[in-house]
């Protein structure tokens, strides 16, 4: 059965404790959380959209709920901030069974619970069409510290976290791939399902003075050029230094670039640093076990990304990633 009563639905969703003192939260006109001056408030918000960025073969109803937070996580990671608060807007078609919807929250709950989030509100429709879920996702970084895309400049180094193309191989897993196919490649089923934020490396990278930073949800080459543009500067990576797990190599090697480049919704983060302060950040990195790989470097320019290949030769690219326009 679908929701009767969204009266009724909003109280089952609304949490039994909260991380935070001192909230409104769920239950009034709006919700009221104090704020320390010694920070500013960062606010994002991203939708998905049944069919667009799930199936109902790729995707749980409680993947659902932790990637649509996880996603917004990400990005105040990308900003170097503490997540702190979010609220999610859901229009429900009527085949959607109220325990599904439940399952959602589940997955939002996990999520949240994992960075210290609380839910404190949102809204509730009916709907003709397919599910659609947005998060707003409300944290802080201490004021002076946030990393911009705009913070590049010629001679800095060019770092990325993680691996990168597991999201869009764990996509081709379950949409091509029979159960057996599946079963093996669980390592990148998980990257598409339940993506990680990187929020501790977010805060590490706050402490330095200048570092540009964006998180790669449309895909590598895609954020680099939003870096590149808002830092009027150019980017130059190497191809043969692109991160890749071995789960991904394995299962289609050939692809793996193509995945890592335009892929998508790897949730890591891709940034630009000074060459002085890359030796700090990496020997941070490696002290905290968090994976970080130099891939390029800045150069003098506008706007563009260019690939060494494996033959020494540079390219400029111009596949760029994923637009919901475009596909
Ligand atoms: N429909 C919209 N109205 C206003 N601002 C938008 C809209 N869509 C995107 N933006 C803004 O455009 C910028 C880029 O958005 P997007 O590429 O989706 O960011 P990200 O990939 O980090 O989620 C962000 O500042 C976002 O808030
Ligand atoms: C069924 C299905 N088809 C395709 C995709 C791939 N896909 C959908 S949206 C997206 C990019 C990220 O989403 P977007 O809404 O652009 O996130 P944002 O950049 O706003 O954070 C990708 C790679 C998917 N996840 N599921
Ligand atoms: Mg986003
Ligand atoms: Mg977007
Ligand atoms: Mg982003």
């Amino acid at each position: 059965m679908s929701v009767r009563d969204e009266f009724d639905f909003i109280k089952k969703v609304q949490p039994a404790t909260l991380h935070h003192s001192g909230l409104i939260g769920i239950g009034d006109d709006a919700a009221i959380f104090s704020v320390d001056a010694r920070f500013e408030q960062i606010v994002c918000v991203d939708t998905m959209v049944e069919d667009k960025h799930f199936l109902p073969t790729t995707m749980s109803p409680y993947h659902i709920g932790y990637k649509a937070l996880a996603a917004n996580i990400s990005d105040i990671a990308a900003m170097g901030g503490i997540p702190q608060y979010y609220l999610v807007s859901i229009s429900i078609p009527s085949n959607w069974k109220e325990s599904e919807l439940l399952e959602i929250y589940d997955g939002l709950k996990k999520a949240g619970d994992e960075y210290k989030m609380d839910l404190i509100g949102g809204d509730t429709t009916s709907t003709h069409s397919k599910l659609v879920i947005s998060v707003t996702a409300i944290g802080k970084v201490e004021a002076g510290r946030r990393l911009l895309r705009s913070n590049a400049e010629e001679g800095d180094v060019v770092f990325v976290s993680g691996t990168l193309g597991d999201a869009q191989g764990g996509l081709d897993v379950l949409l091509e791939g029979n159960k057996e196919v599946q079963g093996q490649n669980s390592y990148l089923i998980r990257r598409h399902q339940t993506p990680t934020p990187r929020v501790t490396l977010g805060r590490i990278l706050s402490q330095f003075t200048r570092v540009s930073l964006n998180d790669v949800s449309d895909g590598l080459v895609s954020e680099l050029k939003e870096i590149s543009n808002a830092s009027n500067v150019n980017m130059v990576i190497d191809s043969e230094t692109i991160p890749y797990s071995r789960a991904l190599l394995e299962y289609n090697n050939e692809k793996a670039l193509k995945w890592a480049l335009t892929g998508g919704e790897d949730f890591e983060l891709v940034g630009t640093i000074s060459k002085e302060n890359w030796k700090q950040l990496s020997a941070i990195c490696e002290k905290e076990n968090i994976p970080l790989s130099n891939i390029g470097y800045v150069q003098r320019g506008k706007g563009k990304v260019y690939i060494r290949n494996k033959n020494g030769e540079l390219e400029e690219v111009s596949d760029s990633g994923y637009n919901h326009f475009f596909s």
